[in-house]
């Protein structure tokens, strides 16, 4: 803690105004108070503060004023809001206006002093617009690469549960763990859950929890995937797979901000904060009915859009030669180069599996070549539909004479390309080309054996 830094407490109620300056003083912090927007401006503008924090309603303005004016300062202040019970719908517009979280009223005092402590130390991090040399993890040095460092150094310093979207591979969970670790819970747990990899039967209890003898098998208490990440981050990758029973129980844990472990007859409170990510278009989910609406307002709070390597070609050579030299080290042999043929080669390779099958590529490539020089031929890239006989952008010309052929390469091509974006995986293939998976199965089957 900065004792040099007061707390600054805005709320035209005597009583809470108490309860926090008591609170606050009782943890060891100063506080100056405020009973409106003009005498909290006068506040600000004479010093720097830890931390503000500020009811919503006030007699000549509202919270969001005060969020959006220090937004504009250079110090950088965090700002928490004090909403009234049940106002989610502001709750969430502070989140996305800049507030570093927000506390409902009646106010829990545990999770107040949590939510200080988190705001205070902010202030041993650097300021939100540089760029940590943790997020040079993130390798990158296109426009839209380095909008993104500057995106995840800000969203870092706030609670606000982020949704992360982004084709498969394209760095997601490379993208949550940066937000975690350049934040103020970076000491505390960061718990990655890939919620499609989880049986059905199992969720409940793999989330929550489960007390010894709860169900067969539960031979202890065992906590769950929340708890584990208490006074952390919780990530949940590939949220669109979650069933829908789930989704219910999940959003309860989200707003209740506690669990209850199977077979438990209690609520354990539980302080994490939310990361989401899917490479399935989560809006699409919720057209369909896939996805509830009020668990994808939740989450997606803040959304971070990751660059496919489509959107970054430039970035290639980069990322190759970083992984070439991770792969030279982790294997004890000299840094293998990639020729002008496999430089040309993986510039026009579309990457439908983007940064992870440019490692797949490489380790492969490392293992195949010859004197330390990877060529074109070593990287043994899919055919993508780019070969005339496939290409559709080709032009209808190529249809005359044969056009049950032309449509053929077209759809295998398509077929082809389903599975790599899936990584063989036919049910997402299916889905990626709206078909059943029983109408996929039977066109794949006829097309790729013909
Ligand atoms: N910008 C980057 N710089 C360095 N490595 C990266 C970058 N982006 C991704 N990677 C690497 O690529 C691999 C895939 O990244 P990650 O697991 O974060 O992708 P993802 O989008 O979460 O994938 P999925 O959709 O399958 O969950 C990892 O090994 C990661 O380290």
């Amino acid at each position: 803690m900065n004792p040099q830094k007061p707390i600054l407490i805005i709320d035209d109620e005597p009583d809470i105004r108490e309860l926090l300056e008591l609170t606050l003083m009782r943890m060891g912090y100063h506080t100056h108070s405020a009973d409106s927007l003009a005498s909290a401006f006068r506040l600000l503008d004479s010093q720097h503060f830890a931390l503000c924090l500020t009811d919503m309603k006030l007699p000549d303005g509202s919270g969001l004023d005060i969020i959006r004016n220090l937004q504009e300062r250079p110090e950088e202040t965090p700002v928490a809001v004090i909403t009234a019970f049940g106002s989610v719908d502001l709750a969430t517009e502070s989140l996305k206006a800049g507030a570093f979280d927000f506390i409902s009223k009646p106010i829990d005092l545990d999770r107040l002093r949590n939510l200080v402590r988190n705001a205070v130390s902010l202030d041993d991090k650097p300021a939100a617009d540089s760029v940590g040399d943790d997020t040079r993890q993130l390798i990158g040095e296109t426009d839209n690469m380095v909008a993104l460092r500057r995106q995840i150094a800000k969203l870092s310093r706030s609670q606000a549960p982020v949704y992360i979207s982004g084709e498969s591979g394209s760095g997601k969970e490379v993208v949550a763990r940066l937000i975690h670790a350049s934040g103020p819970r970076a000491d505390a747990p960061f718990v990655p859950v890939n919620c499609g990899a989880i049986p059905s039967e199992l969720m409940e209890s793999e989330f929550f929890g489960h007390v010894k003898g709860s169900f067969t098998g539960a031979h202890n208490d065992k906590a769950g995937l929340f708890e584990s990440a208490d006074g952390g981050t919780l990530f949940l990758d590939e949220i669109a797979d979650l069933p829908l029973n789930m989704q219910v129980k999940l959003l309860r844990a989200i707003q209740n901000k506690s669990v209850r472990p199977v077979g438990a007859n209690r609520e354990i409170p539980v302080d994490v904060r939310l990361l989401s990510a899917t490479h399935k278009d989560l809006a699409t989910q919720v057209e369909k009915g896939h996805f509830r609406t009020d668990l994808f307002y939740r989450i997606n709070v803040i959304e971070v859009k990751v660059p496919s390597l489509r959107e970054r070609v430039e970035d290639i050579p980069l990322l190759a030669n970083a992984i070439l030299n991770r792969l030279s080290a982790e294997w004890g042999m000299k840094t293998p180069q990639l020729d002008a043929s496999a430089q040309t080669a993986l510039s026009s390779y579309p990457f439908p599996g983007n940064v992870r099958e440019l490692e797949n590529i490489l380790e492969r490539a490392v293992t195949l070549c010859d004197d330390d020089t990877i060529t074109a031929g070593d990287l043994q890239l899919p055919d993508t539909g780019t070969t005339p006989s496939t290409n559709p952008a080709k032009g209808i010309e190529a249809a005359f004479g044969d056009l049950e052929g032309y449509l053929q390469d077209i759809e295998r091509a398509a077929i082809e390309a389903a599975l790599a974006k899936s990584h063989g995986n036919k049910t997402e293939a299916a889905e990626l080309l709206g078909l059943s998976f029983r109408q996929f199965r039977y066109r794949a089957k006829k097309i790729l054996e013909d």
